[in-house]
């Protein structure tokens, strides 16, 4: 079913301090949580790698503080990672760690390539700014200069996440949460990326709106096949959405595998802990 990765992550480490002889020997030490108890290193991503195929969404779970946010931080270019390499399967990208390109071109990918939506509406939206000023905003950095194209592409898109036009022009510190979210999944898919990254995206909401949301998320995945890293603490976000999955703990993947298979077989004791709490 699946063909070449998308997406491939390698070896990516995140480490906040310095480190020191105890904890940059990985083969001598155990980090019983994730900071080295010499020098209070803290170790975000240990050795994270994975792939991601074409049209699937990877759902990404893990406690809180076990590093998910770190590493969509990483692969979005909002922060720098210590070490590892990030592959994307696009021919004006081959075989280049993406890592490692210089700021206009890690641009170009957030122009292009990856669309993003922050479990906080406040770092994905300016607030200040019209729904439709937002998604305008992210078409003219992508090089659009046709102004009626953009107005009438980023109203088809509030239409599709189901923001009334009528609202289009009031700015979204005046929506409810739920709307703001649906107007930053608009804004992610302005310029029709292959990959979309979702953080956390229903923490915070009321049970009907996340239900809502949920939907939307499903129904772009099935109009538009396009690839997703999901992102939550919350196993059932997870169920409902993801093809594949990985459990994260500490700054380690502790399990990965098909989403059905980890709920029916869990293997590590922390994802059995999870699995039993959705029962
Ligand atoms: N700027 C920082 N300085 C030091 N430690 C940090 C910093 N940012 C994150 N951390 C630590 O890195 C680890 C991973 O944090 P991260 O936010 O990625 O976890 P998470 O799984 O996304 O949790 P949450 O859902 O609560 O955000 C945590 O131990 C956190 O305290």
């Amino acid at each position: 079913m699946y063909e070449t990765p998308i997406l491939q992550v390698k070896h990516l480490q995140k480490q906040f301090g310095k480190g020191c002889p105890h904890c940059l020997d990985k083969a001598s030490v155990d980090l019983e949580k994730n900071y080295c108890t010499v020098c209070g290193t803290v170790h975000a991503l240990r050795d994270v790698s994975f792939d991601l195929y074409p049209g699937e969404v990877l759902g990404i779970v893990g406690e809180s503080g076990s590093g998910k946010s770190t590493m969509l931080q990483g692969l979005y270019f909002d922060s720098d990672m210590t070490s590892g390499e990030v592959y994307i399967n696009q021919p004006e990208l081959a075989d280049q760690n993406v890592l490692t390109l210089s700021s206009q071109q890690k641009r170009y990918i957030r122009n292009y390539i990856y669309g993003m939506v922050y479990q906080n509406p406040v770092q994905g939206l300016k607030m200040k700014f019209s729904s439709i000023g937002n998604i305008a905003e992210k078409m003219i950095a992508a090089g659009n200069r046709n102004v009626s194209n953009i107005e009438k592409r980023s109203k088809e898109l509030l239409e599709n996440v189901h923001i009334p036009l009528r609202r289009m022009k009031e700015e979204p510190q005046n929506f409810s949460g739920g709307m703001q979210q649906r107007v930053q999944i608009a804004k992610a898919l302005s310029n029709n990326p292959p990959i979309l990254f979702l953080d956390e995206v229903t923490t915070g909401l009321d049970l009907s709106v996340q239900a809502s949301v949920l939907d939307l998320i499903k129904q772009i995945q099935r109009e538009l096949h396009i690839s997703m890293v999901v992102v939550s603490h919350d196993l059932a976000v997870i169920r409902m959405l993801a093809d594949r999955s990985i459990v994260m703990l500490n700054g380690e993947i502790i399990e990965n595998g098909l989403t059905d298979q980890i709920l029916e077989d869990p293997q590590h004791e922390y994802t059995q802990q999870l699995v039993y709490s959705l029962l």
